[in-house]
């Protein structure tokens, strides 16, 4: 029987150290809801013209693609925009991660991931059979987040209060995987999970 595993967990968590380790040593296929985010506003993209009709020519760089961070400086401080943005780009990114589940099972993969930082705010738990998160302590999230892209404390700070906090995500999960530690702890952490679940 086909399954699709759910990885989610917070801003700068591990999600994407944990989904490369599933994807490179342990050979399952990782679907990405960022990297899906990505592809829909890529310019001729539906979500593309929508986001210019909302917040203007302002959001884009001179090669008329949308500027990431000028965007996340306004949605991560603005609950209302911040909506009115996920209901533009979510929507495109479901459809595309649901056609990308398609070709997986086509190809005849059993078992696929997929990593969904949103899985629980936007109530997707449907899309998937089991969830998995990748959980840190918010002090250590916060130093991650900072040193990865470069930002202040209240500017990383804003983005972690933009989600659901971990530790009420941990009260809905199948299973935790506690990446306070270093990466190959997390690794036999998600290598027991999977060998009870019987996936490995
Ligand atoms: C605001 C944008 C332009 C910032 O781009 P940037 O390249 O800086 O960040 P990136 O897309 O890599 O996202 C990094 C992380 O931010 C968090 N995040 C992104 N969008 C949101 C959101 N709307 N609400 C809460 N957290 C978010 C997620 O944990 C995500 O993993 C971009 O995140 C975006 O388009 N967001 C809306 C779509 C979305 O919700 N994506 C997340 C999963 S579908
Ligand atoms: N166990 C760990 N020990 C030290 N650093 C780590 C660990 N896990 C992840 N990191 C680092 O923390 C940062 C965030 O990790 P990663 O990019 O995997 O998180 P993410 O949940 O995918 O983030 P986002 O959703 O924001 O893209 C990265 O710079 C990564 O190298």
């Amino acid at each position: 029987m086909s399954q699709v595993i759910g990885i989610t967990g917070g801003i700068a968590s591990g999600k994407s150290s944990v989904s490369q380790f599933i994807r490179e040593e342990l050979g399952f296929t990782i679907i990405d809801a960022d990297i899906a985010a990505r592809e829909v506003v890529e310019p001729g993209q539906e979500a593309y013209q929508e986001i210019v009709e909302v917040f203007g020519t302002d959001v884009l760089l001179t090669d008329t693609s949308i500027d990431r961070a000028k965007l996340g400086g306004i949605i991560f401080y603005d609950e209302k925009k911040r909506r009115k943005l996920n209901g533009i780009v979510h929507p495109a990114v479901r459809k595309r991660m649901l056609q990308q589940k398609e070709t997986a099972f086509e190809l005849g993969e059993k078992v696929l991931f997929m990593d969904i930082p949103l899985l629980f705010e936007s109530k997707l738990t449907h899309m998937v059979d089991k969830t998995i998160l990748i959980y840190v302590d918010e002090r250590i999230q916060l130093e991650r987040l900072m040193k990865r892209n470069g930002l202040s404390e209240v500017e990383a700070k804003a983005r972690i209060d933009s989600q659901m906090p971990l530790v009420e995500k941990k009260e809905l999960a199948d299973a935790v995987i506690n990446n306070n530690g270093s990466l190959l702890e997390s690794q036999k952490q998600v290598k027991q999970v999977l060998a009870e679940w019987e996936v490995i």
